[in-house]
């Protein structure tokens, strides 16, 4: 065990279990390695995480889980990612993203390909997924007892067509996210298959969930930029990076604030990855008007309008229909 983590073994016996508040240990006059009291604000002690993982993540703003999705479960997944592929299945709600390289190309090679697909909430198959209990009790750390599955994809990131599109640019989930309070919102994100920097393994900034929610916008990138992927105006480019490699089924729990992206698909595979983002039942939404996530509001309503004809649709009524309660109650979101 790590020092800091005896550290906090030792003192969690003084933890104040409602605000999860840690006290330092008894600190005698003449040590010199006194730290003021610490608070666990981005986890909870329910048993399930262990004090160097709670502080892991409260450092870092990811926390890794080997192997927690079996392989059985993944081959399902992308049986139905597959029949959705040939239309032999119609889903409500669907939206399926095809590369915009492809997308916009007079030499599709492949009409169907399909990049993403977004909010499989009414495919039970693929929704099984937001409900495994092994991800559930994870997820329960970080949002309380009462969860609520906000928005699903499956992402099948495409070899890069020559103009680097399959990059997703460095982002914070939150922006897309009329809801609070932020530390009560977790991503769930499990590789289908083995995820290297080749093919484009998630990349992260540690420890940026500490940061403040920053300004969105497409990047300037000559290739094109796909559809709503916004990404940090200008986040610190001598920020330690870290390529999240990972095997199938090995699942990465981060928060909304954490800035991260993926890099080009340099392989001739398609990147397979099933993600879900969780939120405590109990949040609540908030107005984005006036604020840095006014653009994302305007773009999401757009669509809105266009996939549901909804016309004057409120931003946060779009979260509210597409949101599943997945445990517990759904008290207000
Ligand atoms: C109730 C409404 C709900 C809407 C919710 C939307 C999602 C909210 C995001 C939440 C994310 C939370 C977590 C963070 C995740 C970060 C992300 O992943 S951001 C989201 C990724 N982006 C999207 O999902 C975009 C949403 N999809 C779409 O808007 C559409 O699928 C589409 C990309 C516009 C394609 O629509 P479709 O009708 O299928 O396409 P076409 O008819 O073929 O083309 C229409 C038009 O659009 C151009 N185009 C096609 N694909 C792309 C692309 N990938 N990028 C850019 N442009 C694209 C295409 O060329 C056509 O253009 P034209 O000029 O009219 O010819
Ligand atoms: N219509 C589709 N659109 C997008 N992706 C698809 C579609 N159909 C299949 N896929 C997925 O895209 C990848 C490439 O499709 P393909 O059918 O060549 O793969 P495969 O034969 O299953 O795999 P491999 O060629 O690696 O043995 C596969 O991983 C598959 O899951
Ligand atoms: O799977 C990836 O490439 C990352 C996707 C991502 O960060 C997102 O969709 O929010
Ligand atoms: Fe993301
Ligand atoms: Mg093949």
């Amino acid at each position: 065990m790590s020092r800091a983590a005896e550290r906090l073994r030792t003192v969690i016996h003084h933890l104040d279990g409602a605000t999860a508040t840690i006290r330092a240990p008894p600190t005698s006059a003449q040590t010199l390695t006194y730290s003021p009291p610490q608070k666990l604000r981005y986890s909870f002690d329910t048993g399930t995480l262990t004090p160097e993982q709670r502080l892991f993540y409260e450092e870092n703003g990811f926390l890794l889980i080997k192997n927690l999705v079996s392989e059985t479960d993944i081959d399902r997944f992308r049986k139905e990612f597959e029949r959705i592929c040939r239309q032999e299945v119609k889903v409500p709600g669907l939206i399926v993203m095809r590369d915009v390289a492809i997308a916009k190309s007079e030499f599709v090679p492949d009409q169907r390909a399909v990049s993403k697909l977004q909010d499989f909430q009414e495919d039970p198959e693929l929704f099984r997924y937001c409900a495994l209990p092994q991800i559930l009790k994870y997820v329960e750390c970080f949002t309380g007892p009462n969860i609520m599955a906000m928005h699903t994809m499956l992402i099948n990131k495409p070899p890069d067509a020559g103009k680097k599109t399959s990059r997703h640019p460095m982002h914070q989930d939150l922006h897309y996210f009329p809801f609070r309070p932020t530390d009560r919102i977790v991503c769930a994100w499990t590789a289908m298959e083995r995820v290297t920097r080749q093919n484009g393994c998630l990349v992260v900034l540690p420890g940026t969930h500490k940061g403040a929610l920053q300004e969105h916008d497409y990047p300037d990138w000559e290739g094109g930029v796909n559809k709503m992927y916004h990404g940090v105006r200008d986040y610190d480019p001598d920020h330690p990076r870290l390529h999240v490699e990972m095997e199938k089924g090995d699942t990465v729990f981060f928060h909304p604030l954490l800035i991260h992206g993926s890099g080009m698909n340099q392989t001739q595979g398609f990147r397979k990855a099933i993600s879900c983002h969780y939120a405590s039942g109990d949040c609540y939404y908030i107005d984005v008007r006036g604020t840095t996530q006014e653009n994302i509001e305007n773009e999401v309503k757009e669509l809105a309008q266009k996939k549901y004809r909804m016309n004057e649709v409120a931003f946060k009524d779009t979260w509210a229909f597409r949101g599943r309660l997945v445990q517990g109650e759904r008290t207000s979101l």
